[in-house]
Order: C-alpha cells, then sequence, then structure tokens
C-alpha cells in the first residue's frame, strides 16, 4: 500500500497513480517536521468532474439492495481488518498518534463499519391511516420510508482521519447516497488509503471519490458547491460556522469544538476521578474534541485531587507515537505555540504549575495548572493540547453554572458516589452527553454524539447518523 512517502500520489479508478500535473499539497509529518508525502490538489475542474461522476454513480447505488450494500460495507470493514497494521503505521506517521490508539482507531473503524451495515437493514419507515385526523378517512394511507438525500461531503479533521471519515461514509453509503470525501491535509494519506480499499471491496469508484486539497484552497468551492446535497463536518467551531454561514439550504451535521468540564463533589472517588480525568484530558496529548479539558472540583477534596492528578500526570509516558507514548508531539509547531501561550499567559496571571513547564519543538509535557480562575483563557478556550486546568469550586451548583457558562457543550461529567445528586446536575448540564463517574468520551459509537451551542449541530451516532442522512418521503394511497 503505497503511503505516498516518496512522490505525489493521486488515487483514481485506476489506483494509485503519479500526479500527472497542476498543484500539489505537501503533508508533513509532526514528529520531525518533514513532508512524508504529497497529494493532488484539485481544481475547481476537477471536482466539477468528481461531483459530476458521483451523480452518475448515485443512479445505480440508490437502486442497489441493501442486502448487497451491506455486503459491499462488510467487505471494506474486512480490507481494513486486514490491513490494520499499515493504516495504523500511516496514522503515527501522519499525526503522531500513538501506535496502539492508531491500532484501536483502525480496528473501531471496522467495527463501525460492520455495525452500521447491519443497522442500516433495519431502517424501517411506517404507514399512517388518515383516519386518524378528525375528519379523514381510511381512504387516504401514507407509505412512508427514507430515501438518501443524493451527493454527502464528508469533511473529517486531523484527530480522527480515518474513524471521523468512516462514521460519515458507512451510514451515506448505506442510507443510498454518494460521497465527497474531503480528508484533512494531515490524515489525507490514510483518507486515500480508505477510500482505495473501498475501491477494492468493490465499492463503485463512482459511488465514493476522494477530493485532496487544502481546505483553506478548495473548502468554499466544496462547501457551497451546487451539486453537493449534504454536508457532514468535523472540526473547529471556526471553520463549522463558516460552513454553515456558506452553506444554503443544505442540511448539516456539525461536530465542533469543545470545553467538556469534569465536576468533582466532596464524596468522589477520588482515585476513580483521578484515572478518568487523567486519561480522559492527556490521551492522544489532549487533540481530542471530547477531552477533559476543565477540572471543576469543591475546595474540600481539591487539595487531594490536585495532588493526585499531578503525581499520575507525571507518570505519563512522553515521546515517540511508536513507543506507545500517550503524549506525542502535537500536529503542529503552530499548535504547540498556542497552546505555550496560554499556558505561560495562565502562570503569567496566578496558575499555579504542578508539573514541569517543559517543551521541545511541538512536544509539549503535560501540564496540570492549579489555581486557575474565570479571568484566565485556559479556564474557556479549548487548547487542543496537554493541558488540564483545575478550577476551585464551593459547591455543586457553581461547578454547573461554570459548566454552563462555556460557549460549548459537547459533555461533562460528574463524580460522586450519590446517583440520584449526579442525576439531578445532569439535568442542568447544558451539553449532549454527561457522563457519570467516567471520563467524557464518544463511544460506543452507537451512543447519540451531540454538541450543543458552538459544540454542534445535529446527532450522530450509527442510527442517528443514518437518520440525518436520509429523508423522509411520503407516498399516498388514495384508495
Ligand atoms: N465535536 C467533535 O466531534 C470533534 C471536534 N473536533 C474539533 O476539531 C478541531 C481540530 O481539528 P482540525 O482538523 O484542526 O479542524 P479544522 O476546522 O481546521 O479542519 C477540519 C477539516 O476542515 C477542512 N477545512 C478547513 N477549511 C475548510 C473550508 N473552508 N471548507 C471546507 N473544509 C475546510 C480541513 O482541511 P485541511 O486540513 O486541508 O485544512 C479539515 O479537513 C478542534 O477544535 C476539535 O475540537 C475534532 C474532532 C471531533
Ligand atoms: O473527534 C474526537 O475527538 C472524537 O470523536 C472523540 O472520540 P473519543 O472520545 O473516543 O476519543
Amino acid at each position: 500500500m503505497p503511503n505516498g512517502a516518496d512522490d505525489c500520489v493521486q488515487l483514481g479508478p485506476q489506483g494509485w497513480t503519479s500526479c500527472q500535473s497542476g498543484e500539489h499539497v505537501a503533508v508533513y509529518g509532526p514528529v520531525h517536521g518533514q513532508i512524508i508525502g504529497k497529494v493532488h490538489a484539485f481544481s475547481r475542474e476537477e471536482v466539477d468532474q468528481a461531483i459530476g461522476r458521483l451523480q452518475e454513480g448515485f443512479q445505480s447505488w440508490k437502486r442497489m439492495l441493501l442486502t448487497e450494500r451491506a455486503q459491499l460495507l462488510h467487505q471494506w470493514a474486512d480490507k481494513l481488518e486486514a490491513n490494520r497494521a499499515e493504516l495504523a503505521e500511516l496514522l503515527m506517521l501522519e499525526i503522531a498518534k500513538n501506535h496502539r490508539d492508531s491500532l484501536d482507531e483502525v480496528q473501531r473503524s471496522a467495527d463501525f463499519i460492520h455495525y452500521t451495515a447491519e443497522e442500516g437493514l433495519r431502517l424501517a419507515g411506517e404507514t399512517l391511516f388518515g383516519d386518524a385526523f378528525p375528519g379523514q378517512t381510511r381512504q387516504k394511507v401514507s407509505i412512508v420510508g427514507r430515501v438518501p438525500l443524493g451527493v454527502v461531503l464528508a469533511i473529517p479533521p486531523f484527530n480522527y482521519p480515518i474513524n471521523l471519515a468512516v462514521t460519515k461514509i458507512a451510514p451515506a453509503l448505506m442510507g443510498g447516497n454518494v460521497v465527497v470525501l474531503k480528508p484533512p491535509t494531515q490524515g489525507a494519506i490514510a483518507g486515500l488509503n480508505i477510500t482505495r480499499l473501498a475501491y477494492e471491496a468493490g465499492i463503485p469508484d463512482n459511488v465514493i471519490i476522494a477530493i485532496t486539497g487544502s481546505g483553506r484552497v478548495i473548502g468554499d468551492y466544496l462547501i457551497s458547491h451546487p451539486r453537493v446535497n449534504m454536508i457532514n463536518f468535523t472540526g473547529s467551531t471556526q471553520t463549522g460556522q463558516h460552513i454553515a454561514s456558506k452553506a444554503i439550504m443544505v442540511p448539516l451535521l456539525l461536530e465542533l469544538g469543545g470545553k467538556d468540564a469534569a465536576i468533582v463533589l466532596a464524596d468522589a472517588n477520588i482515585e476513580r476521578a483521578r484515572d478518568n480525568i487523567v486519561s480522559g484530558a492527556f490521551s492522544y496529548s489532549g487533540q481530542r474534541c471530547t477531552a477533559v479539558k476543565r477540572v471543576l472540583v469543591v475546595e474540600e477534596i481539591a487539595d487531594q485531587l490536585a495532588t493526585a492528578v499531578a503525581q499520575k500526570v507525571m507518570t505519563l509516558s512522553v515521546g515517540a507515537p511508536e513507543a506507545d507514548s500517550v503524549v506525542t508531539p502535537l500536529i503542529s509547531n503552530e499548535a504547540a505555540d498556542f497552546v505555550w501561550d496560554m499556558i505561560h499567559e495562565a502562570v503569567a496571571q496566578g496558575a499555579v504549575a504542578l508539573t514541569p513547564l517543559r517543551r521541545e519543538g511541538n512536544l509539549i509535557y503535560p501540564v496540570v495548572l492549579d489555581f486557575v480562575t474565570r479571568d484566565m483563557r485556559v479556564a474557556w478556550e479549548e487548547p487542543f493540547g496537554p493541558v488540564l486546568p483545575i478550577i476551585r469550586i464551593h459547591d455543586a451548583e457553581e461547578g454547573v453554572e461554570l459548566a454552563n457558562a462555556s460557549e460549548y457543550g459537547l459533555q461533562g461529567a460528574i463524580f460522586t458516589q450519590d446517583v440520584s445528586q449526579a442525576f439531578l446536575l445532569a439535568e442542568e448540564l447544558d451539553v449532549g452527553t454527561v457522563q457519570i463517574n467516567g471520563k467524557t468520551s464518544r463511544g460506543p459509537d452507537h451512543f447519540p454524539f451531540v454538541g450543543t451551542k458552538a459544540s454542534g449541530m445535529g446527532a450522530q451516532g450509527v442510527r442517528y447518523s443514518l437518520l440525518a442522512m436520509t429523508r423522509l418521503k411520503s407516498t399516498v394511497l388514495n384508495l
């Protein structure tokens, strides 16, 4: 499987070719900052041609028997599993995700495809009789089914370039749609490879097409393309809001940024809270939308929790993805600068660093900041890096107030042994998901995944994604 490490690669109906002409986009490896490959930068004309081919493919794909579509998806998942090691290598190279998590990402994606293929078979409609409505008779019968939307534009971010591609593509295809995959530039080689595996599995090359190129250059053309019928995007709130402003009368699914809070109450099991907070905050160096991005802890146990968290963080492995380090280099130097500035600004304002502040290029050692206050940027902004602010609160109500004061509303966590109180507090949190006594996280992937406020629009998760990427159609029999 070519990984593009040498020349520019392009994926066409005949498989891999060298880029013939036109612009290329370089993909940089975060570990050494070197170019690890080049991908073709699609021109507007090439985008038009690709979408034209997809529209042709749509005519036969939407008519294909559901069982046949499901079978092709199962075959695609099998290909991912068979190529798990190679795909994981690519993730380590392109986005510096550690080996274990890279393997997990591929397996999770294959599992998602299998599950979606099954769930898609059970997407039933309903029959409505007219006489249930005042003044009507049984002579009118509505047969309500679900039909595809057409061309779905799938745009995943760098942090899960395989999983967040597959969680868009599989439900779209199972629903009878055709897909333009616009992979993130860092993650584009992985995106091309999973597309190639889809072709090898028998999914026609006019049913899914990967369009590579920088989002800044080709993105606006894609999101406002008149023949795109739906956009399913995961990425930053800034880009998501930009897409929402450009895409007119096109259904949108948006998974955006977060600032998930873990509220820890006095009766919490400290060890459990510590373990969940540390793994929630620092896995993949905090580059997860669902990372624990703030701890809100009541004064009574704040010292104890802060010490326990800092001690555990000091044991985290830091370094190369191949060594399975928990904390690896961030995606770019710019991303590291952003995180580093936020840390130093907080310290200058009085936050206390409980771990050493250490940075080597774009590798930032994990940082726990205690005594963070509301006037600090780190209390509100999403760093997407290995820094965890601890904010001390008086009581649970203040925790809920602080959590809800965020512009984001992805997830929240509550640690307490009083499940009744946790449940009542959960009702007050303005987020898509509340975790009781567990870290914030997305999976299992058939659960609904929802962001409120600046964290997104719509619901993902196998069944929810199938529903979002199909629409109702009513055929009325007038007997
Ligand atoms: N809620 C959720 O489920 C998740 C949210 N996120 C959020 O994503 C962010 C990190 O991901 P990151 O990749 O940096 O996010 P970006 O918003 O920078 O990029 C996301 C994707 O959008 C593309 N893109 C950029 N500009 C445009 C445009 N004008 N039109 C269309 N596409 C465009 C990018 O392509 P290119 O790479 O070529 O620029 C990339 O594929 C964080 O804020 C994080 O919270 C991440 C994962 C999950
Ligand atoms: O994009 C993300 O960051 C993921 O959707 C989060 O998934 P995770 O909680 O399983 O890491």
